[in-house]
């Protein structure tokens, strides 16, 4: 404990008696810090269902709607990064839970030469594998059945990464199904893919609570546009 002295050098008194809050131990930062990612966990896991909830709830024909203006929008986001699909490795994803439907645009651009890369959770809390699909892969039932490659298609590093969001926040801000995998993969990928976030309108909340692990994507796509563009990248 560092000595405070009782008059300040040179001064007569200080303005007011000094914080004496850690001295008395009620006050733990570190304890402080830990209630609030547990207060932030809970809300964000009630935002979460909230999201899911009304996202399930909307017709099949608006989420088809919102797919393919996504779609549209993305179509010309790739084309305008890498001037023509070809070569570059694209992570999708296969669409669960109402999520925007990309499927169409994923074949597309695999038949003009792009090669696409589907996500998969092979080990739990550990960085998303990413396995190559084409229209003749035969998806297996993965982690959460999600459809996924199987465990022998090749692995690939994707240089474009979609992200589907649950719910996204101004400055690039993901949130997804809790799991923490996207962030996990961005932090250990060199060199970073480039980040897009897939959502909707309706998905937007002012923040997301942001914690330490969270790394903001590089663009976040809705049916009405980019929403957000990182200027970094
Ligand atoms: N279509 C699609 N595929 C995807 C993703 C996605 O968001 N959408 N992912 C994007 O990352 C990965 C899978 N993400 C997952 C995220 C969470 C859990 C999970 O078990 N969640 C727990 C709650 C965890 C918690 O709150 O602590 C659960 O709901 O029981 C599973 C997979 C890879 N594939
Ligand atoms: N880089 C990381 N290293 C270790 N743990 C991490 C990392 N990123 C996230 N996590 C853990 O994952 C948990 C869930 O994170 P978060 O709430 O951001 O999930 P999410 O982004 O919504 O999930 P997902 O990406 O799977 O859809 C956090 O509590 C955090 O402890």
């Amino acid at each position: 404990m560092s000595k405070i002295p009782s008059t300040p050098p040179g001064g007569k008194g200080y303005a007011s008696s000094p914080c004496m809050a850690e001295e008395t131990g009620l006050y733990d930062p570190q304890a402080a810090a830990a209630r609030h990612a547990a207060d932030v966990a809970r809300w964000r896991k009630a935002a979460r269902s909230r999201l899911r909830a009304e996202r399930l709830a909307t017709t099949v024909a608006a989420r088809q709607a919102a797919g393919d203006a996504l779609s549209g929008h993305l179509r010309q986001l790739l084309k305008s990064r890498s001037g023509g699909a070809d070569g570059q490795v694209i992570s999708f994803y296969w669409p669960i839970k109402g999520e925007p439907d990309l499927r169409p645009l994923m074949a597309e651009l695999h038949a003009e030469g792009a090669t696409i890369a589907l996500p998969i959770v092979e080990t739990k809390a550990a960085p998303l594998v990413f396995r190559l699909w084409t229209p003749e892969t035969r998806l297996v039932r993965g982690d959460w059945n999600i459809p996924v490659p199987p465990p022998s298609a090749p692995a690939l590093t994707p240089a474009t990464v979609l992200a589907p969001l649950v719910g996204w926040a101004p400055g690039g801000y993901r949130l997804g199904y809790g799991g923490g995998y996207f962030d996990r993969t961005l932090a250990a990928l060199t060199p970073r893919p480039y980040a897009i976030g897939i959502g909707l309108d309706a998905a937007q909340l002012p923040t997301i609570l942001p914690q330490p692990h969270d790394i903001p994507l590089d663009v976040i796509m809705t049916e009405t546009g980019e929403q957000f563009a990182n200027t970094a990248s």
